[in-house]
């Protein structure tokens, strides 16, 4: 198993000593090369679970195995990208991208040959030389997706890297992203509070209840195309996964 959650509880201490428990009792699995959203209200648990998957944080209870080993801290399996890309102003995009293959000592030859590879991969070919600002920021995200992917981790955490952007751009983003991820093959967790977008682009979806986030649903998306959202998005199923997630999230009682 990529990701195994068992009876995961976190909780947090402010300044006064006030206790706060952002998730409680969660526990799911992720499959080797399977996409998974986690959608829930704001303030759930969505990020936390992230970054104790990135072994940012420890859990209070409970246990995180990435690839069967417990998650002791910040660690090379796991790839971390935000909705802010995060890329550095001063470096042309081959050499953000190279970044991290750098922080890990690896030989200049190398570094280059990996990042132009990944580079490809994304589809940035000919944007090496250009400095972030210079690229949109859908182009951004692809650079950061492909620097993330350089260091060749076992899981991907994908924290709403699409929420910044335009509606045309966010769907040929997802559209590039899937099919980058389905051609590595990479297991990939992604938070979202698109409902549509977590239908379009995953094999499974965890919904959260409101804080203290714990796991209500666990919805496998049963459509072609997770590699393609665009061709996904004109299926009639994906509206009736959609109002599902809503029912879940009692949205409309919310309304009301
Ligand atoms: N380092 C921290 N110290 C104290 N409290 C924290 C910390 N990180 C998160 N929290 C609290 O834990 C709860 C869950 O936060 P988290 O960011 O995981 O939620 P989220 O579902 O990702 O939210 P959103 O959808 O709004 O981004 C919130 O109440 C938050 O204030």
């Amino acid at each position: 198993m990529a990701l195994e959650f068992h009876s995961v509880t976190k909780r947090f201490t402010d300044n006064s000593g006030t206790s706060l428990t952002a998730v409680q009792d969660v526990s799911f699995d992720v499959q080797e090369g399977e996409f998974v959203s986690v959608v829930g209200p704001s303030g759930c648990g969505k990020s936390t679970i992230l970054s104790m998957t990135a072994g940012l944080y420890q859990p209070s209870e409970g246990k995180v195995l990435v690839s069967g080993e417990p998650v002791e801290g910040p660690n090379s399996h796991v790839g971390f990208m935000l909705q802010k890309d995060l890329l550095l102003p001063w470096r042309n995009i081959v050499t953000n991208i190279e970044f991290g293959l750098e922080a890990r000592g690896m030989g200049r030859a190398d570094r280059r040959e990996r990042a132009m590879a990944e580079l490809r991969h994304c589809q940035l070919d000919g944007f090496e030389n250009h400095y972030p600002h210079q690229l949109s920021g859908g182009m951004r995200q692809r650079a950061a997706l492909a620097r993330t992917l350089a260091i060749d981790p076992e899981i991907i955490l994908l924290d709403e890297p699409f929420s910044a952007l335009d509606a045309q751009t966010k769907l040929l983003l997802q559209n590039s992203f899937a099919g980058t991820i389905a051609e590595t093959g990479k297991t990939t967790l992604l938070i979202t509070h698109d409902l549509g977008e977590a239908v379009l682009m995953s094999d499974r979806i965890l919904v959260l209840s409101e804080r203290p986030g714990s796991i209500v649903a666990e919805i496998k998306v049963d459509l072609p195309h997770r590699d393609q959202p665009l061709k996904r998005r004109v299926m009639p199923e994906v509206g009736e996964y959609a109002a599902q997630l809503f029912k879940h999230l009692k949205l409309e009682e919310k309304a009301a």
